[in-house]
């Protein structure tokens, strides 16, 4: 049956750097062509972490060197929506030609609204850029940048992540698929806005981009949400001798898991609070975390984490 699907792409669909980039664009886009050629309904979101804070640091080398300004983390998420944007809608326009599929595919900037008040804007815990030493990190806090230890892969900086609110180009997302178009939207989880009366002021953030992703999939009535990321479930125990792999939860279940500490915060736990918020947003709507190449059977319940509201 065709769905409306919200498919958040993870890290890996993306790559590191440039040139990472490129080469993983192409198989990105042959697993959304195979959904597209199943008929389904596609909005692809996508992170940027790694890309936001190249472009950050470019930029403030730049400025150092030329005595500039610094570049808002707002602006530096839009660079990064387009640059993305760009290297997706690309590889997907080629894969689609390649199959006889005519579809326009189109990148939309797009800005999320989020809370001014919201306690993220004090305890930065977003990371972004690359991976550093501990003496380049300690160098780093030296001089007032916020830095910490990321899963046990390094040192990174971090930003303030505030809650999606709303995304401002939400009809404009929906005319996009109404007219038959795959549309790329919220990338890097959005522009985070701030709302002055009718002005929309660039906040200093970078919003997660599950929470964005399961945000949009409500206000545009997706069936289906899918999380695309680097395992192919969701476990509890994970890493441990007595780890066991979900084929399913529920909202309930999920709460638990929760309190037991079971997912890790800045990587699994964001991923199953996005999935809990879309999948309980309506009856019927259900999220799938599970792996890139996966989706196809993911979406014929063959693998993944399914997670509704039983
Ligand atoms: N309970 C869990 N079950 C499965 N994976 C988990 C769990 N807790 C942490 N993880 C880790 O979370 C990672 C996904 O988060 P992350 O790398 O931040 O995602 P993204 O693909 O969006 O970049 C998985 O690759 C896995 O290593
Ligand atoms: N904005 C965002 O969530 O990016 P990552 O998924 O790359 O962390």
């Amino acid at each position: 049956m065709k769905k409306r699907i919200v498919l958040a792409l993870g890290g890996n669909a993306l790559g590191e750097d440039l040139a990472q980039q490129m080469h993983a664009v192409k198989t990105t886009a042959k697993a959304i062509v195979d959904l597209i050629a199943e008929g389904h309904e596609l909005v692809i979101t996508h992170g940027n972490g790694p890309q936001v804070g190249m472009i950050h640091q470019a930029f403030e080398a730049a400025a150092v060197q030329h005595h500039g300004q610094v570049l808002p983390m707002s602006v530096c998420v839009a660079l990064s929506q387009g640059y993305i944007g760009y290297d997706l809608q690309n590889a997907l326009r080629e894969e689609m030609l390649n199959r006889g599929i005519h579809k326009p595919v189109t990148t939309l900037v797009t800005q999320v609204q989020v809370d001014k008040h919201d306690p993220a804007f004090i305890e930065p815990s977003k990371p972004i850029g690359s991976f550093l030493s501990k003496s380049e990190a300690e160098k780093l806090m030296s001089q007032g940048v916020a830095v910490r230890e990321d899963s046990g892969r390094g040192w990174r900086r971090v930003v303030a992540s505030p809650k999606p609110k709303d995304i401002i180009e939400k009809e404009s997302v929906k005319a996009l698929l109404e007219a038959g178009h795959v549309a790329i939207t919220v990338g890097g989880g959005g522009i985070p806005v701030i709302a002055q009366g009718n002005h929309l002021k660039g906040a200093s953030a970078v919003i997660d981009k599950d929470w964005a992703s399961a945000v949009l999939a409500e206000m545009i009535c997706a069936d289906l949400l899918i999380i695309l990321t680097a395992v192919e479930k969701v476990a509890i125990n994970f890493n441990r001798p007595d780890q066991q792999w979900l084929d399913a939860m529920s909202v309930d279940e999920a709460k638990r898991y929760i309190k037991e500490d079971q997912f890790a915060k800045g990587s699994m736990l964001p991923k199953v609070e996005a999935a809990m918020h879309f999948s309980s947003s309506a009856p019927g709507r259900e999220t799938l975390i599970t792996l890139l190449e996966k989706a196809s059977e993911g979406i014929a319940g063959k693998t993944g984490t399914r997670l509704r509201n039983m």
